[in-house]
């Protein structure tokens, strides 16, 4: 498409605007002749007035064609995009993110562009949303395709990050009959595109498969304590399908397959409404609101900062192990503290309050990282306190944005 530069659109922009506007003054003049002469005339009222409304009819439907001709200009000038590093043909991969619009896949989408590759996402549009790629769309690197791997996909790539499925549990457990299929027909979906083109492929499962742990931390050894007809079930029991699915496809179909087991993440671009922890207590602080702590507040959770998991991703797909990973922040906190710890952060009048429990919720869970730092070289970076001012200050901004077009306070979600 031809490019046209800032300086010729606003050119053009004022020719439309003068063109408007002579063209209104024309009509007026002649208009207003056409009265004069008029009054001289038998013509009656009602042909005047239709006269006068057929030439309205014109203007409004000239200025309809001014306006798409304007945007349509407007959509040509060349957009500002961050920069890229620049890859030769034998470097850059042409690589696909499932998921790629959501809160930890558009943070990789970043990663892989800045990178300089060729990136491709898909996503449903469930939980992901298009502002969280949009600093990219249109870039020469980068395509959007709004499409559920529910159904086959058919393209052309070398790496796959398989990130697609509701992550949160309030999310998760909306759908349960849509969480098991994005997690095993999504799954087969992708491992069959990545046979098919030869991809190596990196399927993002989760610290939900070690359930309710009797083994603390978790070592990736560990088989995990799920209760198969829960809650949960549709989304731990789904990511162990998937892990299942892809060393089943690298045996029988010789496939190049990477497991990453994601340990709680947060950061900016989390979804207002996501419905987590960080997010909940968060937003319920900046809001002088009560912090909701489910249960007793003595299970554990160790939260990393989105940019590490970023990291780990990364390294992991570059890598030549092919047995499951955790990756996740080992500093571990009960509920009751963080909720501390967030008070203190953001400060805020609310109480902490107990509301019930969540059914099977897990009551202690922290990662261990030896595989992770033996074959990956990788450990977190992100201190908790760096890493939490980060999600205020994006949350302070989201609040305003909201309270901009509403004036109601904003609730965050919970399980059902
Ligand atoms: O408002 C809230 C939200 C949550 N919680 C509690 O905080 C703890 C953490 O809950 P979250 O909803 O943030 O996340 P969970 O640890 O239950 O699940 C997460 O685990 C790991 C990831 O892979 C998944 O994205 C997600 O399922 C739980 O004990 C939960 O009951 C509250 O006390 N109050």
């Amino acid at each position: 498409m031809t490019q046209i530069s800032p300086r010729k659109i606003r050119q053009l922009g004022l020719f439309v605007f003068l063109s408007v506007t002579g063209f209104l003054v024309i009509y007026k003049f002649s208009s207003n002749e056409f009265t004069n002469y008029d009054e001289g005339t038998d013509l009656d009222a009602e042909q005047h007035e239709a006269a006068h409304a057929k030439a309205l009819d014109d203007i409004s439907s000239r200025l309809k064609d001014l306006e798409i001709e304007f945007a349509n200009l407007e959509a040509r000038v060349p957009k500002k995009y961050p920069q890229i590093k620049s890859l030769n043909y034998l470097e850059r991969k042409r690589i696909l993110i499932t998921g790629g619009a959501g809160f930890v896949g558009s943070h990789l989408v970043d990663r892989l562009m800045f990178q300089g590759h060729e990136v491709i996402v898909v996503d449903n549009f469930f939980t992901g949303r298009k502002r969280n790629v949009e600093h990219w769309i249109g870039h020469k690197n980068f395509e959007l395709i709004h499409h559920d791997i529910v159904n086959p996909l058919f393209i052309e790539v070398d790496q796959i990050y398989h990130l697609a499925s509701p992550a949160s549990p309030p999310h998760y457990m909306l759908n349960p009959v849509k969480t098991i299929k994005t997690n095993t027909i999504g799954t087969i979906n992708i491992l069959g595109l990545a046979r098919r083109v030869h991809a190596k492929v990196l399927i993002a499962s989760t610290s939900e498969v070690y359930g309710d742990p009797d083994i603390h931390p978790q070592p990736e050894t560990y088989w995990g304590h799920v209760n198969p007809i829960g809650p949960r079930a549709c989304y731990d029991e789904g990511k162990r399908v998937s892990e299942t699915l892809s060393y089943a496809y690298a045996k029988e179909h010789n496939i190049e397959v990477r497991v990453a087991r994601i340990f709680n993440t947060y950061g900016p671009r989390m979804h207002m409404n996501d419905g987590r922890v960080v997010s909940n207590f968060i937003l319920q602080a900046l809001q002088n609101d009560v912090i909701t702590i489910y249960g007793s507040g003595k299970q554990t959770r160790s939260f990393q900062y989105v940019t590490d998991l970023v990291d780990g991703l990364v390294a992991l797909m570059a890598s030549n192990y092919s047995l499951p990973i955790n990756l996740g922040n080992p500093v571990e906190h009960t509920i009751n503290e963080f909720a501390t710890i967030i008070k203190d952060l953001v400060g805020g009048s609310g109480k902490i309050i107990h509301l019930a429990e969540v059914e099977d919720d897990p009551q202690r869970r922290r990662p261990d990282i030896s595989r992770a730092k033996k074959y990956l070289n990788w450990e977190p970076q992100v201190s908790l306190a760096v890493g939490l001012q980060r999600t205020v200050d994006y949350f302070r901004k989201e609040l305003k944005k909201f309270n901009y077009s509403s004036n109601n306070k904003f609730i965050p979600e919970r399980p059902a």
